[in-house]
C-alpha cells in the first residue's frame, strides 16, 4: 500500500474512467494510480495536518483487476497521454497445461482436478524458457491444479524473476489476509487470477473413462463428435459451444480490458477452454474449430493491437529473433532485460 503526500499544489489529479488517475501539472501528465486501484482520501491525524498535507491511500479496487507497475516496461514511457495511448498494445500468451496423469492414462478428464506428470512438469518448464523474454504482467489460470502448476513452473524460467502470486478473493477475509504491505514487493509480483470459467469443458459421464475403450464401445465417429464438434455435448457434459459461453465471456469481461490497458497477459488453461478462446481470437467457424488441436505445454503468442488480435504462433526459443521483431515494445523489453541482467 502506498501513501503519496502532496506538499504544495503543483497540478491537479484527474480521474480517467478507463485508464486510472493522472496527475496533471503544466504539460506533464503522470499516471499515479493504475487501473484497478482506487484512491482513498484521508487526513493526517484529526483533519488537516499542520503542514496542510492530505493523505491519499492507493488501494487495490478488486483483485480481479489487480495491477502492478513494471519498471522494465514503464520508466522510459514518460507518462504522457501520448505514451498511454501508444501503450495500448499488449502481448497475450496462451498455454495449454503440460501432460496430466490422466492424459498419460488416456482418460477423459474434464473438470476432474488431476496434477501434471513428470513429463508435464518438464513441458511447463520448457514452455517457460520459450517465453522467458516476453513481458507478463498478469496471469489468468483455470481453477484446476494442472493449469496452475503449468503457469507457476513456466514462470520459474522467466528472466524478469517476478513472483507469481495467487490472488485470494473468495471472501473479504481471504482478500484482507493475503494483502501485501510493501509497494516494492508488489512491483516484483505478478497477480495470478484463478477462474473456474477457464476450466476444461465438463465432460459429463465420460469423465474417468478411457478414450480408446469409449471409442470401441460407442464408435469412433460418435466419440470424435463428442470430443471435437462445436455443438454436440457428450452425455450430460458441455459441448464446446457451452464451454465457450463461459470461457469467452470471461475472456471478454475480465481479460480483454487488461489487454486494452496495455497489460501483458498469460493464460494457462485447457485444450477445450483454449480452443473456444482461439475460435474467438482467430474468428474460426464452427467447422474450422473441429480440426483445431492443441498440444500440451506449447505457448502461443498473440499481439493485441488497436483492438485486434494478431496471431504470432509459438515462440521456438527465448532467443528467436522473429519474436522480438513483432513489436518495438517487445524488442525494447528484451533489450532492457539484457541490459539489466548483464
Ligand atoms: O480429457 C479431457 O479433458 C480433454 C483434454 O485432455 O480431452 P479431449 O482430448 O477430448 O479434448
Amino acid at each position: 500500500m502506498a501513501n503519496a503526500m502532496l506538499h504544495q499544489t503543483v497540478g491537479t489529479l484527474q480521474l480517467h474512467g478507463s485508464s486510472g488517475i493522472h496527475f496533471q501539472g503544466g504539460n506533464n501528465s503522470v499516471r499515479l494510480v493504475p487501473k484497478g486501484f482506487k484512491v482513498e482520501v484521508g487526513f493526517c491525524k484529526r483533519g488537516i495536518c499542520s503542514s496542510g498535507e492530505k493523505k491519499f491511500s492507493i488501494i487495490q479496487a478488486s483483485a480481479s483487476q489487480t495491477s502492478v507497475f513494471d519498471p522494465v516496461l514503464s520508466p522510459s514511457n514518460n507518462g504522457t497521454h501520448e505514451s498511454l495511448k501508444k501503450s495500448n498494445e499488449a502481448a497475450l500468451i496462451l498455454i495449454r497445461h503440460g501432460e496430466s496423469l490422466w492424459n498419460e492414462k488416456n482418460l477423459f478428464t474434464g473438470c476432474v482436478d488431476v496434477p501434471l506428470t513428470k513429463k508435464g512438469v518438464e513441458e511447463a518448464i520448457e514452455a517457460g524458457k520459450r517465453i522467458s523474454n516476453i513481458p507478463v504482467d498478469m496471469i489468468f489460470t483455470s481453477a484446476l491444479i494442472r493449469a496452475q502448476m503449468t503457469a507457476m513452473l513456466a514462470m520459474t524460467q522467466h528472466r524478469r524473476k517476478k513472483v507469481p502470486i495467487i490472488m485470494h478473493n473468495e471472501n473479504e477475509q481471504a482478500r484482507v489476509w493475503s494483502q501485501i504491505h510493501s509497494e516494492d514487493t508488489i512491483k516484483q509480483s505478478i497477480p495470478v487470477i484463478a477462474a473456474w470459467q477457464l476450466n476444461e469443458r465438463m465432460y459429463g459421464e465420460l469423465q474417468g473413462l478411457n478414450k480408446q475403450e469409449t471409442a470401441d464401445r460407442f464408435g469412433k465417429e460418435k466419440v470424435h463428435e463428442w470430443r471435437r464438434s462445436y455443438d454436440i455435448p457428450p452425455p450430460n457434459g458441455e459441448s464446446l459451444e457451452m464451454c465457450a459461453e463461459r470461457a469467452v465471456a470471461y475472456f471478454k469481461d475480465e481479460i480483454e480490458p487488461q489487454l486494452l490497458s496495455g497489460k501483458n497477459v498469460m493464460i494457462a488453461a485447457h485444450g477445450n477452454s483454449l480452443r473456444s478462446i482461439i475460435m474467438y481470437l482467430d474468428k474460426l467457424t464452427s467447422q474450422e474449430v473441429i480440426s483445431l488441436e492443441l498440444s500440451t505445454g506449447i505457448p502461443m503468442l498473440y499481439i493485441f493491437k488497436e483492438g485486434k488480435f494478431i496471431r504470432r504462433g509459438s515462440p521456438i526459443a527465448p532467443t528467436e529473433a522473429g519474436v522480438y521483431a513483432y513489436t518495438r515494445k517487445l524488442a525494447r523489453y528484451r533489450q532492457k532485460l539484457d541490459e539489466m541482467l548483464h
